[in-house]
């Protein structure tokens, strides 16, 4: 439907819902609020799927696959002889990541958006005011983020759209780039060309010990490139440190040069696509020294994408998070005295920069909206126990309109080897919240599961656990294949299940998850 004569909205198109970005958590957020009957336009500059499916999860995870599949080879008598001395081959790899990505076109995902009824509006949004969202068309030469993929539009000018309802943001996060002397004209990869890279190149630096300065350092040393890694500080340093201990041992066994406490003080490249070279000062010896590779990837975390939303129209500060309450609206949204119309989630958010967290907010907003805005009794539409809250009101903790777990029982899993996998508090951020705690720490290789699964099997699980609730707060797992040991402590943390009833769920032998019975045998039970 187009609008006529409502100020401001003329010639805007109108839909009960918009949601900008298409990525993951866009994508769950609109299929949730079509579920009462809404009409939703998905806005998307790029690629249907976003970061995650095409220069992100996906791509990184198939890269790493390989290496990981061959050590758990070499660890199995039997096998070990016969894969010693063989190497990743980078060929089949990037061809198995190229069909993992589906060569970076959408048409698989737009056709989902189609079987769901979600309404894809191709190009780069922006808010315009209450509930309006302009759509720069993507053949604009002027942008360059709407080149990639996108097919052409009839529309010369930005297109208008209003939304009767609301409007959902999930833009996601762009990678920052430390401000160091030459290292913007060096052109360094980002996680992007890291992960869709057509060739492997012989030499690499890694800036950056965090999630994607690991996998990636990780991958990279497997297709057979000579890695070094620079960290300010030790690996992963969200996790428990034995973690990012383990992993920064795990880089070393496979050829990394890991140094850590470095600071990086300038970048060099004289020739564009030539070597670089980079100066630090730190990382061991304390005199600091320099690096020169074939390329550098530039892993030091990321921003959410707010700088080019149009968040100043609504009195919101560009290229900061978007706040959110727990039924994720957006908070300090001008006028404040309506009932909410702008949400986010997502990387966007600032909360968690993980995919299935994200997913799990968009359908928290989704199901809000479509509670909110649709018709319940529709057929089809979702039955929920909960009612929705009213506007401005706190959800109720745990209910379908909340997401409770963003605080208390988030999780993630590094695919490094060995992987690390938690959820969560750990042991510092839950003394940071007062909370008395107890950790008990087992090492896996003596769980026979572990002896079982390979010779030398090496691994640490850790609980943190409330002991005035007597309840599991936290968990982290580091081994192989650790993230598939997660989800049982993250049932035991969203449960609040107490360590008695824990007693109960026995784990079946021989598994790794014995590991859950020596937690509670440690802990006194
Ligand atoms: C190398 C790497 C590996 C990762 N691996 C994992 C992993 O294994 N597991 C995991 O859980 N997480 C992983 N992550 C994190 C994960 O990719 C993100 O948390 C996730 O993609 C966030 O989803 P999102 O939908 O919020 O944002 P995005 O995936 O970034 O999607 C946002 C979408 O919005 C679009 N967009 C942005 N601005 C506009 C606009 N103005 N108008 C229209 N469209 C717009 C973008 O084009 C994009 O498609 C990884 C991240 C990186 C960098
Ligand atoms: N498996 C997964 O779930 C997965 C994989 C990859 C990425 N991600 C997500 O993507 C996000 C981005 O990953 P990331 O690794 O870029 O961020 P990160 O926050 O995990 O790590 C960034 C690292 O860069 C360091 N750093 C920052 N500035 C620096 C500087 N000037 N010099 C040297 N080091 C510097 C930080 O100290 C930190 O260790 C993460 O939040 C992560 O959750 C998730």
């Amino acid at each position: 439907m187009t609008v006529t004569g409502a100020s401001g909205t003329e010639g805007a198109d109108e839909f009960d819902v918009i949601v900008v970005g298409g990525g993951p958590v866009g994508e769950n957020a609109a299929d949730r609020a079509s579920r009462t009957g809404l009409t939703v336009a998905l806005v998307e500059a790029e690629l249907v799927g976003g970061e995650c499916s095409y220069w992100a999860c996906i791509p990184s995870k198939t890269l790493l696959r390989p290496g990981a599949a061959l050590a758990a080879a070499a660890a199995v008598p039997g096998l070990s002889a016969q894969v010693e001395g063989l190497a990743v081959d980078p060929g089949p790899v990037l061809a198995w990541r190229d069909r993992m990505t589906s060569g970076w076109d959408d048409a698989g995902q737009v056709g989902w958006l189609d079987s769901v009824g979600v309404t894809l509006v191709r190009g780069h949004g922006r808010l315009a005011g209450e509930r309006l969202v302009e759509v720069d068309p993507p053949d604009d030469p002027s942008r360059d983020d709407t080149a990639a993929g996108a097919p052409g539009s009839d529309h010369a000018a930005p297109r208008r759209l209003r939304a009767r309802h609301a409007v959902v943001v999930a833009t996601g996060s762009v990678p920052a780039q430390p401000d160091v002397p030459g290292l913007a004209g060096a052109l360094p990869w980002s996680s992007r060309e890291a992960t869709s890279a057509s060739a492997v190149p012989e030499s690499l630096v890694v800036l950056g010990g965090g999630v994607v300065g690991s996998e990636m350092a990780t991958a990279y040393a497997d297709l057979g490139s000579h890695v070094t890694l620079l960290a300010r500080h030790g690996l992963l340093s969200g996790a428990e440190d034995f973690a990012g201990e383990a992993v920064e041992a795990g880089l070393r066994t496979i050829g990394v040069d890991v140094l850590t406490g470095v600071s990086v003080r300038a970048v060099e490249r004289p020739e564009p696509g030539g070597p670089v070279t980079v100066r630090f000062d730190g990382g061991g010896s304390g005199d600091g020294g320099a690096v020169t590779a074939a390329e550098l990837l530039v892993a030091t975390g990321r921003v959410a994408r707010t700088a080019d939303v149009g968040v100043e129209t609504v009195g919101l500060e560009p290229g900061r998070p978007l706040a959110v309450d727990d039924t994720m609206a957006v908070v300090g949204v001008e006028p404040g005295d309506r009932a909410p119309w702008l949400y986010a989630c997502g990387d966007v958010t600032g909360r968690h920069q993980t995919t299935h967290q994200g997913k799990y907010q968009g359908r928290v907003v989704g199901d809000v909206i479509a509670a909110r805005f649709g018709d319940a009794r529709r057929e089809g539409a979702p039955t929920r126990d909960d009612a929705v809250p009213a506007p401005g009101a706190e959800p109720r903790r745990w209910s379908r309109y909340a997401a409770s777990a963003d605080d208390a029982a988030a999780s993630q899993v590094v695919f490094t080897r060995p992987q690390v996998a938690w959820v969560g508090l750990t042991e510092r951020a839950a003394a940071a919240r007062g909370l008395d705690v107890r950790t008990v720490r087992y090492e896996l290789g003596d769980v026979s599961g572990g002896s079982v699964t390979a010779v030398g099997y090496r691994g640490t699980g850790q609980l943190v656990v409330d002991t005035r609730r007597r309840v599991v707060v936290g968990a982290t797992f580091v081994g192989p294949d650790a993230g598939e040991l997660l989800h049982a402590a993250t049932i035991a943390v969203v449960g609040e299940v107490p360590l008695d009833r824990l007693w109960h769920a026995v784990p079946a032998y021989p598994t790794v998850s014995e590991v859950w019975l020596r937690f509670l045998e440690a802990y006194g039970l």
